[in-house]
């Protein structure tokens, strides 16, 4: 009916009642291969709430999924200080390191512990901080302690919630990435227009965050793994494998390979898995990250300047080199 006709709390109800129909088949469309309707029946029931909400204005709430979209073009980022660093990551290339690192943690521990691995996901690291479960503020990692505000483009990334699923005060951090097949179609595009490509997915991903206008970032295809939870609203969280877990469960984007480890023989299993499987993963990894998984113990061996003491990344040879060995022996 038309909006003239609606009192403001029947606006109101109406409006909301869209609100859970849209991210409901926004949902499906991006977790199901059959979306459950036409894109002109979603497209008409977008615009039913952007008219509610034109004639109604004071209906219109922060997550409504109109709010999400680009549009404000930032004239430059301004800085963010990081209140618990975003620390860096050691990083091995070798089984013997990896056994050194182990050793490592024996020695200080006192005896053998598990291990949370996890993939090492190709992107760039980002923070994101949420107040009574609403997303206040999204940056880049920058140099650890000091990073961008980016929060208008993190939320046109639609596997960011805007609101969590409890009410919780919390920052969470974890890795934003292009998809290795909207990277082949954005360069596709890029080539089409006569524009710069990107080298690899990272690089689009860092691109695609960093534009000033949203809407491009809104274009980008930009997914995120998130795998920190760095400051605890009372979570009943002990362990890195939980807090993953824990995140999923609060809304957010987490991956779904991680795995308990007893000992270095299972992570070798898992690196072995992962080496093999790389070139189907839908996303692009350079490596495998091993954390001590018990909080309490992360605690406890705590971390140098830049490092945690409690974690190792190994890193797989670079698939481009790959590539060029390929060739070589293709021609040869
Ligand atoms: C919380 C810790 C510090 C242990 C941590 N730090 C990470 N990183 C730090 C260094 N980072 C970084 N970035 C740029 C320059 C220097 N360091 C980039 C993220 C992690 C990255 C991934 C991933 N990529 O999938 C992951 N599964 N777990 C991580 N865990």
């Amino acid at each position: 009916k038309p909006t003239s006709k609606y009192s403001e709390q029947e606006a109101s109800d109406t409006a909301q009642q869209l609100r859970k129909t849209l991210n409901q088949w926004g949902k499906d469309y991006y977790t199901k291969d059959n979306p459950e309707v036409e894109d002109s029946v979603y497209d008409e029931k977008y615009r039913d709430l952007q008219e509610l909400e034109a004639a109604f204005p004071s209906i219109v709430t922060p997550e409504s999924i109109t709010q999400r979209v680009g549009g404000a073009v930032l004239s430059g980022f301004t800085k963010v200080r990081h209140e618990i660093p975003m620390l860096s990551m050691g990083d091995v290339f070798s089984k013997d390191e990896l056994v050194e690192f182990d050793n490592r943690i024996q020695k200080n521990v006192g005896y053998p512990v598990d291990y949370n691995v996890e993939l090492k996901i190709d992107g760039l690291a980002i923070s994101l901080v949420y107040e009574n479960g609403k997303l206040v503020r999204g940056s880049t990692r920058g140099d650890g302690t000091i990073g961008e505000d980016i929060t208008k483009n993190l939320q046109t990334i639609t596997s960011i919630p805007q609101t969590l699923t409890k009410p919780v005060s919390i920052e969470v951090r974890g890795e934003c990435y292009m998809p290795k097949q909207a990277f082949a179609d954005l360069n596709k595009q890029q080539e089409e227009r006569g524009e710069a490509v990107f080298a690899n997915p990272r690089n689009a991903a860092a691109g695609s965050l960093r534009q000033l206008d949203t809407r491009v970032t809104k274009a980008r295809k930009l997914d995120t793994f998130i795998y920190t939870i760095s400051t605890f609203d009372n979570l009943q969280v002990t362990t890195q494998h939980e807090a993953i877990e824990t995140l999923e469960e609060l809304g957010f984007n987490t991956n779904p390979t991680q795995r308990i480890c007893r000992n270095l023989d299972e992570v070798w299993e898992y690196i072995d898995d992962y080496q093999a499987q790389r070139d189907q993963l839908a996303y692009g990894i350079d490596g495998i990250v091993l954390k001590v998984n018990d909080l309490d113990l992360q605690g406890q061996l705590g971390h140098t300047v830049k490092v945690p003491r409690w974690e190792i990344a190994y890193k797989f040879p670079p698939e481009e080199a790959l590539t060029v060995i390929r060739e070589i022996e293709w021609t040869v």
